[in-house]
């Protein structure tokens, strides 16, 4: 991919391998609108606060990791954006910019892991800098450096998860945890792309994930473009494949993991991984550390993100629910610990007990 879009046209998608999401450029964030796709590839040119935070809050970027990169550049712009030159002032709009950006969504832990390590590198930062100019370019570099890491963590999740793996297996998986929603990879799909590259095939299921179409818009469209082996089901189609044999493994992303290894994802995988148990196919979990956060004891604890209920009642703006009926429309669900088989990270695979197998990821 590689092109960049500031005014609105429409681009036509190349197959340079996955298609990147977020780049950084200097004083700017250009994010591909993933509201838009399939059918529309756009960058959108961000260089304030709250631009971001919309962006965040409105799913124009989304997915657990590029949520964490997009904050982080967001706190780089606040500092950026302070034009005076007393060091305590510009700790003071990081910090303010770093709460406000907190409360754009939720659910994912990676947006609060993000803006801490971006907020303690602004106070280590001040303690030896106290010419502005200097501050802002190592925040920056902070940022970048979140951004490059995503990347070789979600490789180091595929090399891990591939092995799990044969070729000619089923491999269905819920919404979009692919290069989309991370810097390049993806978590859950990052195993498909590097069994791409090594010749392994792999038939990928992708659910269509409603009410958004996380799966239909971008897991089908990224697999497509990659050359991938992909077949789009409906949500409720996925006891019948699994019946017919055609699943031997599923693999999700997350937004975030409790101590005792109770995972919050997308709407509708809580139901993915019963129907998982219930037919004997393992349900794996590809999350990096950023994602695992041991002080929430368990999923009761993860905050569930609500969305508007026109995510329910409209389809693409067609009304398709009568006006004022109640509607339920939670983000993410909590499967727990007991259907997880196993949990992918960069550092390795762990298995139940995740209150012992969690922790020790953390001391490697
Ligand atoms: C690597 S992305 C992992 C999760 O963030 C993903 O599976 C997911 O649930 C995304 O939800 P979304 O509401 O689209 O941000």
């Amino acid at each position: 991919m590689g092109t960049i879009n500031s005014d609105n046209s429409t681009l036509v998608p190349t197959s340079e391998g996955p298609l990147l999401s977020l780049r950084w450029e200097e004083d700017r964030l250009f994010l591909l609108d993933q509201r838009l796709l399939p059918e529309h590839i756009i960058f959108l040119e961000l260089k304030a606060v709250s631009e971001i935070w919309d962006a965040i809050a409105t799913m124009k970027v989304r997915g657990a990791p590029a949520i964490g990169i997009s904050a982080a550049y967001g706190v780089v712009l606040a500092g950026q954006a302070y034009e005076g030159d007393i060091p305590a002032q510009w700790i003071e709009e990081i910090h303010k910019a770093a709460d406000y950006l907190a409360t754009s969504r939720p659910t994912a832990v990676n947006l609060f892991w993000a803006l801490n390590r971006m907020k303690d590198r602004a106070t280590l930062l001040s303690e030896q800098y106290s010419d502005i100019k200097m501050l802002n370019l190592s925040l920056m570099a902070e940022a970048v450096l979140i951004h490059q890491e995503d990347e070789e963590v979600c490789r180091m999740i595929g090399e891990h998860a591939l092995p799990l793996f044969e070729s000619g297996m089923g491999v269905l998986t819920h919404c979009n945890a692919g290069g989309l929603a991370t810097a390049k990879y993806g978590t859950a799909l990052a195993p498909f792309y590097l069994a791409k590259e090594r010749g392994i095939s792999l038939k990928v299921f992708a659910d269509e994930t409603r009410p958004v179409l996380q799966g239909a818009r971008l897991t089908a469209f990224e697999l497509q473009q990659a050359g991938v082996d992909v077949t789009l089901l409906t949500d409720n189609m996925a006891a019948v494949v699994m019946a017919k044999g055609w699943i031997q493994a599923v693999i999700v992303g997350t937004d975030r993991v409790a101590a005792n290894g109770d995972v919050a994802n997308k709407i509708g995988t809580y139901g993915v991984a019963v129907l998982a148990k219930a037919h004997g196919i393992p349900f794996y979990v590809a999350s990096p550390l950023s994602t695992i956060d041991l002080s929430t004891a368990s999923g009761a604890d993860i905050p569930i993100e609500e969305r508007p209920e026109s995510e329910i009642t409209e389809f693409y703006g067609k009304r398709t629910a009568p006006v004022g009926v109640k509607v339920f429309n939670p983000a993410f669900d909590v499967t727990p610990h007991e259907y997880v088989t196993a949990i992918i990270t960069e550092k390795g695979i762990v298995r139940e007990p995740y209150l012992s197998t969690l922790p020790e990821l953390f001391k490697k």
